[in-house]
């Protein structure tokens, strides 16, 4: 049997004459988190969308644990569960109400359905707003019921197109606190995300996407390397930062780099060096895309 839970192979999607998924191959393992990262419109959504079958490819495959999302479209919904950036909840019905209803939708009985929306009100604490209408919830309240009552049956793979866009910190760290949770009970999770904190957080293996194409994948920590050396930053006396300069970290390259940008800073200015984080490896892949598509 296959450890892979996602394969993807060569895959392609133009809408119109727009090439919106450029020759996308990817691989990710049963039981991992795997972060999709990009900017506005690189094509994140539609890859969720064909890997979840609500879009058919033009060309290339992918198979969501072994199953061809065009040739197995109905093996690949029972093996997955979508959360979108929208909540497919009911507003006028409570927390309690819409979990009941997704269950019953799902086959269990009425027993079965009071038991498991019980669990899943725990497991997400919204036992406390169990009997508030939704539209009342907060935006992470509502977030968490979205993700819940798409797991109301258990699914091998978990997408989760921009699971945290608009949260607050809190809230932020509160879902990912439950997908972590999630991937300790052995599910494969796929999200899809703008926050490189995210991504570095969370995922084993992250995929940056830019313009319809993976411009690069690997670990956080091997992202990372690809952007080589270190990063000096300059803040003010408030540690605002001012700038940050690349550099090889090599004692000449420091010396050299501080003489050329020395004099246009004040002189309560403070300086660091540390490694590159996940920004600065996004700015540098998604920059050198860009700069390539315009010459
Ligand atoms: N059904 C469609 N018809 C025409 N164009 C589309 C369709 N769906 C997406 N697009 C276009 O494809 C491009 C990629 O969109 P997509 O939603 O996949 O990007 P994204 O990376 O998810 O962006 P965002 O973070 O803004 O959601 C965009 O330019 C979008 O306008």
């Amino acid at each position: 049997m296959s450890t892979l839970a996602i394969e993807v192979n060569g895959l392609r999607k133009r809408f119109g004459k727009q090439t919106v998924l450029d020759g996308i191959n990817l691989a990710v393992a049963k039981g991992t988190i795997f972060a999709l990262l990009g900017p506005n419109g690189a094509g994140k959504t539609t890859l969720i969308h064909i890997l979840s079958t609500l879009t058919e490819p033009d060309s290339g495959h992918a198979r969501i644990d072994g199953y061809d999302v065009v040739g197995d479209r109905k093996e690949v919904r029972n093996s997955i569960s979508l959360t979108g950036q929208f909540a497919a909840v009911d507003e006028v019905l409570t927390g309690e109400e819409n979990l009941k209803m997704m269950c019953r939708l799902s086959g269990l009985s009425v027993k079965e359905s009071s038991a498991r929306t019980a669990e899943l009100l725990k497991s997400f604490d919204l036992a406390g707003a169990a009997g508030k209408r939704v539209k009342t919830y907060s935006g992470g309240m509502r977030r968490k019921l979205d993700l819940a009552v798409s797991l109301v049956v258990h699914r091998p793979v978990l997408f989760l197109d921009e699971p945290t866009t608009g949260l607050d910190t809190i809230s932020r760290r509160a879902l990912w606190d439950i997908i972590l949770r999630l991937k300790q009970q052995g599910m494969t999770i796929f999200l899809t995300t703008q926050y490189l904190e995210e991504a570095d957080q969370l995922a084993d293996t992250i995929a940056v996407i830019n313009r319809g194409r993976v411009v690069a994948s690997g670990t956080a920590d091997e992202l990372k390397a690809r952007v080589s050396g270190e990063v000096i930053e300059l803040r003010n006396g408030n540690d605002e930062l001012l700038r940050t300069v690349p550099t090889s970290g090599g004692i000449e390259d420091v010396r050299h780099k501080l003489n050329e940008i020395a004099h246009s800073f004040a002189s309560d200015t403070r300086i660091s060096i540390r490694k590159p984080s996940m920004d600065d490896v996004f700015l540098a892949l998604t920059a050198k895309e860009t700069e390539a598509a315009l010459v």
